[in-house]
């Protein structure tokens, strides 16, 4: 993270003044975690805030859908305490409440390899400082003999040495150093895969060892809550379209939906740089030279142009590489060099009960993991939103790294997995499922390549006042919920700094005595 931290709430009425005394201006484009996290913070830091989303809806990757009365999430979210940019928001957004954050790390890993009734482990931690705090669910773990148990500490041990953000560890698959620990392909699938492909998006195969020691590090060797998991209980859209707009607009942000920004350029200093996009699109490259006041920015739209100070462009890369000005970045085709990784969640409605679990992940099998969105909903109080209103209940899927699952069509993947978890839920065998549903995202993360921390650009750009935020961009972690949160408060730090900057141009503090 760069710049300052986020800002407290501002009193009401504080307003952040230009030297002329107009009120300072943002734009941010995008309504994902990024942006709204992002437009907030300047919000709150008194800088008049416009957001702009070019769907109907705000949370990006994060959002709900629903079918015939279902509330149903594109792909189910989690977090871990650990994660503290995402849980700050929450808390921003009044939304903790719709979310439930395990006291501690409990996952039951149920093995389907035998047949019969699949065997369970668990992984969950004890009352006791990292590392030790996960040593007894090492020691009791049944999906490992106890010679790859000892094996799994030595490479733990190994692990909390190396530093993810040394480039040499980008340049490794995790798969090479797991092996040159010593680690058996059933030690890699049973315990290392089965975390790192849900946080990475890619098995250790594919993944780049630096995002690999990230996520590792923080969440299991780091502090000893560090992996407690928090899930939503409502739908992800009540939290980052419902809660997040009505956050954005008690702050003072306008927020304009369904308002595609379409370019960036340098505002005209004589003012008339708003009149029309097409002749602000053919203005010279930024910065320096031409017409333009490199010191403001027009944001484009369709029939009009808006004026601001500073811009947070919290867009996903191949977009942001498309309205950048020329010069932003150095190299900004390699904003179009990361490579989409998908996630495919299946949706499955039985006619009763089929799982007593919140969740669990399968060894085994094809399938991944397993969220009982009616236990989840019932913990937050909403337990007739999410298939039980009949007696059944509902179940999702979620498949990362899918690249082979996500264009089968939906007969085939119900051929695929129905009857796997039919394997692992002996009850599921009599149930009847009453409807199936498939959610597929494509360019769900960007993929964890090796050397894709090239890739990722940190939130100044070369355009004074023009940041870039998003999960994709250079926060050291996998593109997730954290990320997005941290971007979006980088770069409204660094918006920040860009305002306090233009000697004398602004005030450095916020004016109390001038009304909103
Ligand atoms: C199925 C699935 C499961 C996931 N699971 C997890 C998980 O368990 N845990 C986790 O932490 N993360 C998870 N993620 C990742 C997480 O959702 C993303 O990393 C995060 O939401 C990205 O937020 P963002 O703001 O960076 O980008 P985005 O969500 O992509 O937001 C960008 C926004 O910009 C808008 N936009 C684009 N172009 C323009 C334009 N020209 N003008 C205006 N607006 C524009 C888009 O419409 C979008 O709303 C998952 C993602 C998916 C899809």
């Amino acid at each position: 993270m760069t710049g300052r931290g986020p800002a407290a709430p501002r009193p009401a009425g504080a307003v952040r003044r230009r030297e002329g005394g107009d009120p300072a201006r943002a734009v941010v484009i995008g309504g994902g975690i990024a942006g709204t996290t992002a437009a907030l913070a300047l919000a709150d830091a008194g800088v008049r805030t416009t957001l702009l989303e070019a769907r109907p809806r705000l949370g990006g990757l994060a959002f709900s859908l629903e079918r015939d009365g279902l509330p149903a999430d594109n792909g189910q979210h989690v977090f871990m305490r650990c994660c503290t940019a995402y849980r700050r928001l929450l808390r921003r957004l009044d939304a903790e409440r719709l979310t439930r954050l395990q006291p501690r790390l409990d996952v039951p890993v149920l093995d389907a390899s035998r047949p019969g009734a699949p065997r369970t482990g668990r992984l969950r931690r004890v009352a006791a400082p990292a590392p030790l705090h996960l040593a007894p669910a090492l020691a009791g773990y049944p999906h490992l003999s106890p010679v790859e148990r000892a094996g799994a500490v030595r490479a733990a041990l190994a692990m909390r040495r190396l530093d993810p953000g040394d480039p040499a560890l980008d340049r490794q698959t995790f798969a090479d150093w797991l092996r040159r620990q010593g680690q058996s392909p059933r030690a890699v699938a049973a315990l290392w895969d089965l975390v790192g492909v849900a946080t990475l998006n890619a098995p250790a195969e594919r993944a780049s060892l630096a995002l690999a020691v990230k996520v590792f590090r923080t969440g299991l060797l780091g502090r000893a809550d560090a992996a407690d998991i928090g899930i939503a209980t409502a739908p992800l859209g009540a939290i980052h379209h419902d809660a997040a707009g009505q956050a954005l607009r008690r702050a003072g942000v306008e927020v304009l939906l369904r308002t595609p920004a379409r370019g960036i350029r340098p505002a005209d200093p004589a003012g008339a740089g708003a009149a029309g996009a097409a002749e602000a699109l053919a203005a010279p490259a930024l910065p320096g030279g031409g017409p333009g006041d490199p010191s403001r920015h027009l944001v484009l739209l369709d029939d009009r142009a808006l004026e601001a100070d500073v811009v947070v462009l919290a867009v996903p890369p191949e977009r942001a590489a498309a309205l950048l000005p020329p010069g932003a970045l150095v190299e900004p085709e390699r904003l179009r060099a990361f490579r989409p990784a998908p996630i495919v969640n299946l949706h499955v409605r039985y006619d009763r009960p089929v799982l007593d679990l919140p969740m669990f992940a399968a060894l085994g099998t094809r399938v991944q993991w397993v969220f009982n969105r009616t236990r989840l909903a019932a913990a937050g109080g909403r337990g007739t939103a999410a298939g039980a209103d009949d007696g059944g209940q509902y179940l999702a899927v979620s498949q990362s790294a899918a690249t082979e699952d996500v264009d089968l069509p939906l007969r085939e993947l119900r051929e695929r997995y129905l009857p796997e978890l039919a394997r692992l839920l002996p009850r599921a065998r009599a149930a009847r499922v009453t409807d199936f549903f498939v959610t597929r995202e494509r360019a769900a993360t960007f993929a964890p390549d090796l050397g894709v921390a090239r890739l990722r650009p940190p939130a100044r750009t070369r355009v004074p006042g023009l940041l870039l935020a998003g999960a994709w961009t250079a926060t050291g972690w996998p593109a997730t919920m954290e990320g997005a949160a941290r971007s979006g408060e980088a770069a409204a730090g660094a918006a920040l700094d860009a305002l306090d900057r233009r000697g004398g141009q602004w005030r450095p503090s916020i004016d109390r005595k001038v009304a909103a």
